[in-house]
């Protein structure tokens, strides 16, 4: 597999092109933002619970460092190689770049499921992997921060390994850890939090309130699925559906969301939740909702299965859940689509909270947190919005478009592209 193979990374391409188009991009600029600046490819050997060595492969790549240290993910998923990665890492320039956050792109992972490993096992491939990544990393040189298959624990176990290598204590290099050790309240849920923000922004523009009578559906019920399906039922939404890798379970009359969270946290998968209908993932696309959030892993609306999405406003809480030919057909069918850079950055908004937090060593409360998300994502929600007016084009490509004018002048200021 090359650095351009991987659909993700290709749509990531498209997607860039087709912004360059609809703002006559200095051609320059678009060339430079094709590739990524750094790549690393590590081997991540570790010895199993049975006694036998495993050598995982991992990644870290840096896309774009104009405006700021490397920020984004590590995910721990079957799926994960270069191309992916690199992919995932473009998007984060974009995405840091459209919420004006002082970051470049970056996007880290391994080739590994995590649910086949026992936690010591998952202890000592994070401990190699921060070792092996170490030299690319730092609080003002790359961030990570939890992705799919990786959460609080995966950072603590990360941030412990490289305060061991430094010789000091030092928080500032994950966002995404837990509380006790330099985590910021509300960052846990600020991903969710942050697309239900996005899904009352967008109803308001198509004259939708979210009350009892919304009806919502949710591809993926992980750490974005789980809160979004909260905030939202907290506002009066029924959430008819969730899923995960099993399928979906159904109720009409909306699901209890605790209900789920603990059936799945003693069951593993959804699958089988009594006083529920099951359905597929491809069922859960075609329901009759308002609200569709994709939440999961990217490329499972296509070309394909798009014509039978019926939602009116459709909320990419997944990176790149549709593919650009998906886009293209939702929208020219009248959904409200939220693009991914915008309707999932709360993750990464509150992840430079918890890092300037970190940074000063001192904490706010969960109030101000959330305020200042909401504030941060109405602000980008809304320049989105006028800049799709302004080129008439859709959200997608108005995010990606919004996202570069910021980057572009920060790059011609710099002098760091060839003129
Ligand atoms: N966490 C964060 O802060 C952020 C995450 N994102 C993006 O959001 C998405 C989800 O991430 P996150 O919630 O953290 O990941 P999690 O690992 O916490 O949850 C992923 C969820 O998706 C389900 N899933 C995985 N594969 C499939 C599939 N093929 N079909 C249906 N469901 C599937 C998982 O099911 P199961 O448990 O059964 O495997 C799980 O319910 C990713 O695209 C990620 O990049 C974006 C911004 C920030
Ligand atoms: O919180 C972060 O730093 C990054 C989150 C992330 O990987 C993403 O937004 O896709």
């Amino acid at each position: 597999m090359s650095l351009f193979d991987a659909p993700l990374f290709q749509d990531a391409i498209k997607q860039l092109e087709d912004a360059a188009k609809i703002m006559n991009l200095d051609p320059n600029v678009a060339e430079r933002l094709k590739y990524p600046k750094r790549a690393l490819q590590v081997s991540v050997p570790i010895r199993l619970d049975d006694g036998t060595v495993k050598t995982f492969i991992g990644y870290r790549v840096q896309h774009n460092l104009t405006l700021g240290p490397g920020k984004g993910g590590i995910r721990y998923h079957p799926g994960v190689d270069l191309s992916e990665t690199a992919g995932l890492a473009m998007l984060m320039t974009f995405k840091c770049a459209l919420v004006g956050l002082p970051y470049g792109g970056a996007k880290g992972g391994i080739c590994v499921d995590p649910t086949q490993l026992s936690r010591q096992e998952l202890q000592a491939l994070t401990r190699r992997y921060a070792t092996e990544i170490n030299m690319i990393i730092g609080p003002h040189i790359d961030i990570p921060a939890p992705d799919i298959g990786t959460d609080g624990q995966t950072m603590a176990w990360f941030m412990d390994t490289y305060s061991q290598i430094k010789g000091y204590t030092d928080g500032a290099v994950v966002t995404g850890k837990p509380l006790e050790i330099g985590g910021s309240k509300g960052r846990a849920e600020s991903t969710g939090k942050g697309v239900a923000f996005c899904v009352n922004f967008a109803a308001e523009k198509i004259g939708m309130t979210i009350n009892q009578k919304t009806t919502v559906a949710i591809h993926g019920f992980g750490k974005v699925g789980i809160p979004a399906a909260y905030d939202l039922s907290a506002q009066g939404a029924k959430i008819v559906a969730v899923s995960d890798v099993s399928g979906g379970v159904y109720d009409v009359n909306g699901l209890d969301i605790a209900k789920c969270e603990l059936w799945i946290k003693e069951n593993k998968v959804l699958k089988g939740m009594p006083g529920t209908k099951h359905i597929t993932n491809d069922e859960l696309f075609a329901l009759d909702v308002d609200v569709l959030i994709p939440a999961a892993i990217d490329g499972v609306i296509t070309k394909e299965n798009a014509h039978v999405v019926k939602a009116k406003i459709i909320a990419e809480g997944a990176n790149g859940p549709l593919t650009k030919e998906a886009v293209d057909i939702v929208t020219a069918k009248g959904a409200f689509l939220i693009p991914d850079v915008l309707c999932n950055a709360g993750g990464v908004i509150v992840s430079y909270f918890e890092w300037v937090q970190g940074l000063q060593s001192f904490f706010w409360d969960l109030d101000e947190v959330n305020k200042k998300l909401h504030s941060i994502l109405k602000d980008a929600f809304e320049n989105v919005y006028a800049t799709s007016k302004e080129f008439n084009c859709n959200m997608k490509s108005a995010a990606l478009v919004a996202a570069i004018r910021r980057l572009e002048k920060a790059m011609k200021l710099r002098g760091l592209w060839p003129s």
